[in-house]
């Protein structure tokens, strides 16, 4: 896998591109679209989720990539690229960095966290990976396991971090100074100030999401800053299929 990846992404702003099947722009053609705004706008790599968008995004533009399955198993929390089938599906499909979810929930495949990472990393030498994590433990253990990158983005998405403040700037901090590895601060970045004190806070590079590609959020916070009144919902598509 190329090291360049380093170089290009130090310092840098990825933007997520990602929109679930119940999202209103649920489309690879959209993310490859919004993949492409945000390289003009200078973005220095993206964040993907599924095979088909990550295709898509790399047939558009040439950044490198955070790939990510989400993919949910019945009784089990864990949901960002949670067993080696997404693992490898990824390395199939050929992405810079596999972004894996490595908080202490169960793994849907029974396996402890220390063993699904062993098993990446000997599978998959050369691969580079990230850790998704929501507290410190998390990360710092991945860190030990060989993670190369510990990404802060499930902090306030587990059930034992559903109070935190977004983004969480003190766990970017101690990562960032105990880890010994880049932190990838996500999670929770509205703003460029946020960005700005991420950045502060030791952040190797950035992820922005939502307040970049996720148009009906950005909408609701808009309204619910400004406190003004919402329009009428009607989805034309709906009433036209009802009048066929
Ligand atoms: C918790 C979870 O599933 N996060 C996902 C991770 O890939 C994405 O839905 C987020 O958009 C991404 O982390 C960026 O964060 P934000 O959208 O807050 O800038």
């Amino acid at each position: 896998m190329d090291k360049a990846v380093y170089s290009l992404l130090a310092g840098g702003l990825i933007v997520s591109c990602q929109a679930l099947p119940e999202e209103p722009l649920f489309s690879s053609y959209i993310m490859s679209r919004m993949a492409y705004a945000a390289m003009e706008g200078g973005a220095a790599g993206i964040r993907a989720n599924s095979i088909s968008d990550i295709h898509e995004i790399k047939n558009t533009v040439d950044l490198p990539i955070i790939g990510i399955i989400k993919q949910k198993y019945k009784g089990f929390e864990t949901v960002i690229t949670p067993t080696i089938t997404e693992v490898t599906a990824l390395v199939s499909e050929g992405v810079d960095i596999i972004a894996l979810d490595c908080t202490r929930r169960l793994h849907p495949d029974g396996h402890k966290l220390e063993d699904f990472i062993m098993e990446i990393r000997s599978k998959f030498p050369d691969q580079l990976f990230m850790a998704d994590c929501s507290v410190y433990e998390e990360g710092m253990l991945a860190a030990r396991l060989g993670i190369d990158f510990i990404g802060t983005t499930l902090s306030g998405y587990t059930h034992y971090t559903r109070n935190a403040v977004l983004p969480n700037l003190e766990l970017i901090k101690r990562l960032s100074s105990d880890s010994g590895k880049p932190v990838i601060a996500e999670g929770g970045i509205k703003t460029p100030e946020q960005l700005k004190e991420a950045f502060k806070a030791g952040a190797w590079a950035a992820v922005v999401g939502s307040a970049i590609t996720r148009p009906r959020e950005i909408t609701r916070d808009f309204i619910t800053g400004a406190k003004c009144r919402t329009g009428g919902k009607t989805d034309k598509r709906e009433r036209q299929s009802d009048e066929r």
